[in-house]
């Protein structure tokens, strides 16, 4: 390109041509916009915006509010406009109805793609990797595979049980200790915080079932409400503080190798810091789990062939075919053992996928218990039928089958309040989808809450009753109870969800009958 010419300009010539070049781009954004294939209705966008101005000045940026509003304005099938790396800003088709979602959740969908290919996730080093967020096919359906076949086993459900038991015995200890502390109960420093302890509570079992290592984050937040020396080491107790701080951290930040543009991450001073930030937080995360995954392979190493090995995720994933996975057969390249790397990402997604949505739920749940007396006694009348009084037996996975109504409690909160509030798909392939032709890399995103208030599917939608999932023989309607996603993406992490809230609720309400 020929620069002399630039230095020429004066400063008027700058602003005529920079003008021009933004005029050329909106222009150009405003064609494509008016000239779009399958136009659809949906708030009026804004080049390299697009819908931010509507959800942060009339929503407050709470994009829940933006996505009912858009439902209740624009129907069952409209489009919004997200900033998304490479593209400024992109289209999504927003489907408001079950029986648009038959190409992405029926068990023939071949639909895969959660979001298109950008550069963020390169750079953040997560570019076909794990199962999040994995953009290469190949990659993605084998470590999903081996994710959903350590996790869905039913000896990882024993396990999940037996440490749910442990950990809630761990947690009633410390409130214990807190209720009996007098000088606590004089700085009122006593009153349970229940949404604090859960998330510790969910996030030392998680890591737990998964890395089969202890953290300390009840034990921490104990700490901080007495004076004593803790039982457990402090570098222990650190280390797991670290290691949860780091996993927050990289929770609310990784999202701007998403939406912000690679121009600005490298090269305007505030973004490029928070990217830098993350950068070198993903690569403590990285640290940390190599570390545990190498001192779990000594540990098998070490365990003779004719004992048991636990039954966490991550011994499942490091024996997976190798001589000591009781399904071995030697298959070559084809059933090779998982790399470090595949372990790594799945061990993390895991615990990131797994922790928060676990958490805030069980706070709805005790929210909604709480706010109905009517089903906290239908609950209690339940939990005694199985229980007998014994309040010191552990749960056991009998129980879990039983535990019906609770079952329709959780299910009953989650329809009404998703926790994700909408999931996405991109199409790889032309489809016909809600009775439009899309082209490939169409994106989608499916709005988890309007579909669980559809007065077509629920009857009296806005009402909480749990009642409605006991009439005999119920179902919900197809595609109508999607908490969990479906389709080849369904979240592999369901089964252990229902475990842990559902024996939250009971162990809570068995030992301390919450008043209201
Ligand atoms: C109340 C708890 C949970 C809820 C509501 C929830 C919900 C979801 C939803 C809606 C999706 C997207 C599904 C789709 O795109 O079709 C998902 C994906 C996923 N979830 Fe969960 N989840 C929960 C707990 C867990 C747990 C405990 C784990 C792991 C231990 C987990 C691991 C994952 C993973 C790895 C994916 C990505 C799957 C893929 O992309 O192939 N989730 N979850």
């Amino acid at each position: 390109m020929n620069f002399k010419l630039l230095e020429n300009f004066e400063i008027n010539d700058y602003i005529l041509l920079l003008s021009t070049i933004l005029i050329t781009h909106v222009a150009y954004y405003y064609y494509s916009y008016f000239t779009r294939i399958n136009p659809l209705p949906g708030p009026f966008p804004f080049p390299f915006i697009g819908n931010l101005p509507q959800i942060y000045w009339l929503f407050n940026g709470d994009s829940r509010k933006f996505y009912n509003y858009c439902y209740e304005k624009y129907g069952d099938i409209h489009e919004i406009y997200s900033t998304y790396s490479n593209f400024a800003n992109v289209r999504s088709i927003v489907l408001c109805r079950s029986d648009y979602l038959e190409n992405f959740l029926s068990e023939k969908s071949t639909h895969w793609m959660r979001l298109p290919n950008c550069k963020g996730p390169e750079e953040l080093g997560i570019e076909g990797k794990g199962v999040v967020f994995n953009t290469n096919f190949k990659s993605w359906i084998r470590n999903r595979h081996f994710f959903s076949q350590a996790i869905l086993s039913p000896k990882f459900a024993n396990e999940a049980i037996h440490w749910t038991n442990v950990l809630f015995i761990e947690l009633e200890s410390y409130w214990d200790k807190l209720f009996f502390k007098e000088e606590i109960i004089k700085e009122n420093k006593n009153i349970l915080n229940i949404s604090q302890w859960f998330n510790h509570y969910s996030t030392d079992l998680i890591i737990k079932l998964l890395t089969g290592e202890r953290s300390y984050l009840m034990t921490t937040y104990f700490n901080t409400f007495i004076d004593e020396k803790p039982d457990n080491p402090s570098e222990i107790i650190e280390d797991s503080v670290k290691l949860v701080q780091a996993l927050n951290k990289h929770i609310t930040g990784y999202s701007i190798f998403y939406i912000i543009s690679p121009f600005l991450r490298h090269y305007i001073p505030f973004f490029k810091n928070k990217a830098d930030d993350i950068l070198q937080n993903m690569g403590f995360l990285n640290q940390v789990m190599s570390t545990i995954i190498k001192r779990r392979r000594k540990e098998i190493e070490d365990i003779p062939l004719n004992e048991p090995l636990p039954h966490d995720m991550l011994t499942s994933m490091i024996i997976k075919n190798t001589f000591r996975d009781v399904n071995y057969i030697e298959a070559g390249e084809v059933a090779r053992s998982m790399t470090e790397t595949e372990i790594r990402f799945s061990l993390l997604e895991g615990i990131l996928g797994g922790n928060y949505k676990n958490a805030n739920m069980f706070s709805f749940i005790i929210y909604y218990i709480l706010k109905n007396p009517d089903v906290k006694k239908k609950m209690i009348e339940e939990i005694d039928k199985i229980f007998q009084g014994d309040k010191i037996r552990p749960i056991t996975k009998d129980d879990f089958y039983n535990l019906n109504y609770c079952e329709a409690i959780v299910k009953e909160v989650a329809r009404i309040i998703p926790i994700m509030r909408s999931f996405a798909r991109c199409i790889d392939k032309t489809d016909e989808i809600a009775g439009y032709k899309w082209p490939a890399d169409t994106l989608f995103r499916i709005n988890i809450d309007a579909i669980h208030y559809n007065k077509n599917y629920w009857e009296e939608p806005d009402k909480f009753n749990p009642d409605r999932w006991m009439v005999e023989g119920f179902e919900s309607k197809k595609y109508s109870f999607i908490m969990f996603g479906g389709g080849l993406r369904l979240c592999p992490g369901r089964k252990l969800a229902m475990i842990e809230l559902i024996f939250a609720c009971v162990e809570l309400l068995v030992e301390i009958k919450p008043r209201n």
